[in-house]
């Protein structure tokens, strides 16, 4: 491709050298630039892509995007600009010839419940024949394709070609979640998205954003991007204000929710242990809907889901037809399968209103005792620790602390900050480091009718402990203690 016809839409600042080449690819990484590539020199948490220039025009870059002056290189373009990152955004989706442009994107961003938003999503597109492609915590999907995840929400480079490669397999319709890190790090810049979704915004990520109020700004960049509709959930305090800010937009506005007057809302909602049942209102149309995951919580969703294809057009039937059939998505309230009297069930609640959903749902209809076993995250938000111990606390009859991913932190330190926080309650519990070990205490613990909740890393295959990565699933971790123990 043509430097020019790469660099439209980009903000530049000046050029040096030769604007007249052609480019093969684009890399952001130096040890990924090969020849006639150009490499973007993203000033990062961690690094600076500056410092890697002579590596990467080594490996063959012809042409350097940047923030920062230098001195020219022979043979090499030099293009500044005021922002690396949104330079990267714009050129990989120029690269990938604009496929969001034409694609009908649906983008789901919130603190919890984006990826049950965006699976549910794409389970009653599919009912209705539209191929959905996926991008989210738990894979990429496209038809049959499934790439593992990196990220929740790519960088850009990867994302663009995401797209590129659903147009070229004819599909045109992708539900996508969309991380504040992502919008807020400029990921995302540049995509046309036809509907953004607002599911919630609580504690979580304070290391990244600072404050709750940068960290809301984060999310709502996604509503000022949008040409179909912005679907915010009232009754969220967050949610209510971001309706509010948005409103004058030319995007339709669709509110949704259970307390506050919202246009698209539930109503006689009954939760059992197997799931929920509710009657949907909509300003076209009004019946009643069953799903199978159980909690308030997953009413939300599946209200989120709902005003995404309201908004599409779907009728009544076409969306009970998939949001019946949804089976529940992995590691998401999922229940262990097993030949003894124990429930045991692996949750991805790694924030604390999270953990209190689902410490609450469970509450609503255990008939024995709740065991909880949970961590927190290393290298992540610290804030939450203390507040997760809190909430554990005052949910569960007993609680095991163990670690989740303690990445370069040491878990024992991070069990002592969940610690502070399950103090200030009178629950009982106990610290155990080894997840395993952790999980074989609240099996042996648990008698007839008791509930084990295994928090916090729910579809995840591994562990992060210092810079290796072990194998580790909840819930295969979870069986195999049970063949042993019982
Ligand atoms: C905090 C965060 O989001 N960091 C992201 C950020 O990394 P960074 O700014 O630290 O990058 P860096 O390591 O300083 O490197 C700077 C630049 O130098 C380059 N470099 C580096 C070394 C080298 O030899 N050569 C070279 O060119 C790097 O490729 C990079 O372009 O930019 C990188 C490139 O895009 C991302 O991979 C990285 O995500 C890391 C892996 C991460 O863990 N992110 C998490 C927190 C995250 O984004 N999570 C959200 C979900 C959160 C939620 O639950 O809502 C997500 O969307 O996944
Ligand atoms: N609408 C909701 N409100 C509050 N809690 C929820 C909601 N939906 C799910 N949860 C809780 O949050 C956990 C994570 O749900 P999900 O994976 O759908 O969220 P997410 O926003 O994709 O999270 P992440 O930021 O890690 O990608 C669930 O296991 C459940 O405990
Ligand atoms: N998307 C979240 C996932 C957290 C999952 C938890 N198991 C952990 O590793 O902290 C994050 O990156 O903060
Ligand atoms: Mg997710």
């Amino acid at each position: 491709m043509k430097i020019n016809e790469l660099l439209n839409n980009v903000s530049i600042i000046e050029t040096i050298g030769d604007m007249d080449i052609d480019i093969e690819g684009i890399a952001y990484d130096s040890r990924k630039v090969k020849n006639n590539y150009v490499f973007v020199c993203i000033i990062g948490i961690k690094t600076d892509g500056h410092n890697y220039i002579d590596q990467a025009v080594k490996n063959g870059a012809k042409v350097l995007i940047l923030e920062k002056n230098i001195a020219p290189i022979e043979g090499v373009t030099i293009i500044k600009v005021e922002n690396s990152r949104k330079a990267l955004a714009i050129i990989s989706s120029n690269f990938f010839k604009n496929p969001t442009k034409s694609m009908n994107i649906i983008g789901v961003t919130g603190t919890n419940g984006k990826t049950t938003t965006t699976h549910l999503i794409k389970n009653v597109l599919e009912k209705n024949d539209v191929n959905c492609g996926l991008i989210g915590t738990i894979s990429y999907q496209i038809l049959d394709k499934e790439y593992k995840a990196n990220n929740t929400t790519p960088e850009s480079l990867e994302l663009q070609k995401l797209f590129q490669e659903m147009k070229d397999a004819n599909v045109d319709t992708c539900a996508m979640e969309v991380s504040s890190h992502s919008l807020e790090l400029d990921r995302v810049a540049g995509i046309n998205y036809k509907i953004g979704v607002f599911t919630n915004l609580t504690a979580d990520h304070m290391d990244f954003h600072k404050t709750i109020e940068n960290y809301k700004n984060a999310k709502a960049k996604l509503f000022y991007q949008t040409s179909l509709a912005n679907i915010i959930n009232i009754d969220d305090k967050y949610g209510y204000e971001i309706a509010d800010e948005i409103k004058k937009l030319n995007t339709k506005l669709v509110t949704y929710g259970i307390n506050k007057k919202a246009e698209v809302y539930a109503e006689d909602i009954c939760i059992f242990s197997k799931g929920c049942s509710f009657t949907l209102v909509t300003p076209k149309f009004k019946g009643k809907l069953k799903i199978t995951t159980p909690g308030m919580f997953s009413v939300y969703n599946a209200l989120a889901a709902i005003a995404v294809c309201y908004v599409l057009g779907y009728n009544f039937d076409q969306i009970k037809k998939g949001i019946e059939s949804v089976k529940g998505v992995s590691g998401r309230f999922e229940t262990v399968e097993n030949t003894g009297d124990v429930t045991i069930i692996v949750d991805y609640s790694h924030t604390p209103d999270a953990l209190e959903n689902a410490l609450n749902t469970i509450k609503q209809f255990v008939e024995g005792k709740i065991i909880t076993v949970f961590g927190c995250g290393g290298d992540r938000d610290k804030i939450k620790r203390p507040m997760m111990g809190e909430t554990a606390g005052k949910l569960s009859d007993y609680c095991i602390i163990t670690s989740d991913n303690p990445r370069s932190e040491q878990p024992d330190a991070i069990i002592k900050d969940i610690e502070v926080g399950i103090k200030k309650t009178n629950c009982k519990y106990k610290m155990i480091v080894d997840r395993k070990e952790a999980i074989r205490e609240a099996i042996k613990v648990s008698e007839s009718k008791d509930i084990i909740l295994i928090a916090g890393k729910g579809h995840e295959t591994y562990q992060i402990i210092g810079d290796k990565i072990i194998d580790f699933d909840d819930k295969k971790v979870a069986q195999e203690i049970l063949r042993e123990e019982r």
